[in-house]
């Protein structure tokens, strides 16, 4: 499903070049739940972004499913993204004056879909996170755990081919990551939903099927 061919990644820092990623080379498959971890540093959100197509690598390919992601226009990376990808991020990323039905609607309208499949959609997903008590309520007026169910429910109504999470759970305790992880376990397991995260946490590996470990901008042994 992923694939990835001697990715480098090296970011300018005025005249310093900085090489976050060194030559990676992975396959992910359907359905797998994968978690990438290493010190901080060691280039795991860079290599979440050349994956999920929010980043360039500087060399190397990127496939997923038969598409070299890398040879895309931007144009057509918007698109690959908004039908195929989905996103969770550390500080969920809602827009703060919509409630938390129409942020999950935001994908599907840019997708062009029905106003009565929309509904029919969101509304589904949003009970799926439990959070059908809430939808009508505002971030600011949800608790960090329900805003990332939001967001968790934004990333998934259009039914992406794959989920990345980068951190989803750095600003929650234990019980409200503990709720995130398995609500990611269970739609991998029901949907067999694809999902590739990064966390440092060492007990949040005990819910995925495999760890990639980097250290330095390369895949530990
Ligand atoms: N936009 C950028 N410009 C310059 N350097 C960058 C940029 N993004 C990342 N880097 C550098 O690339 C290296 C890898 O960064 P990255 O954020 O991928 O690490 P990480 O493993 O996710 O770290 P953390 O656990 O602290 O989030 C670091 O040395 C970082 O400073």
């Amino acid at each position: 499903m992923i694939e990835a061919r001697d990715v480098k990644r090296t970011f300018l820092m005025g005249k310093v070049e900085v090489k976050a990623l060194k030559g990676i080379s992975l396959n992910i498959g359907k359905g797998e739940f994968v978690a990438i971890v290493g010190s901080s540093g060691s280039g795991k959100t860079t290599l979440l972004n050349q994956l999920g197509l929010l980043d360039t690598p500087t060399s190397g390919k990127v496939f997923i499913d038969s598409t070299n992601v890398s040879e895309l226009t931007d144009k057509q990376k918007i698109r690959f993204r908004l039908n195929n990808l989905g996103y969770v991020f550390q500080d969920y990323a809602l827009i703060p004056t919509l409630t938390g039905l129409e942020n999950v609607y935001l994908p599907l309208m840019m997708q062009g879909r029905t106003q009565e499949n929309i509904m029919k959609e969101a509304v589904s997903i949003i009970e799926a996170v439990g959070l059908a008590d809430r939808m009508h309520h505002l971030p600011s007026e949800m608790s960090g755990g329900q805003q990332q169910r939001v967001s968790i429910a934004r990333a998934l109504v259009h039914e992406p081919k794959i989920l990345f999470a980068d951190e989803p759970c750095a600003n929650l305790d234990s019980e409200a990551s503990r709720q995130i992880l398995e609500l990611f376990s269970r739609f991998n397991e029901e949907n067999e939903q694809t999902i590739v995260m990064v966390t440092h946490e060492q007990w949040h590996l005990d819910y995925v099927d495999r760890v990639i470990t980097l250290k330095d901008g390369l895949i530990a042994d």
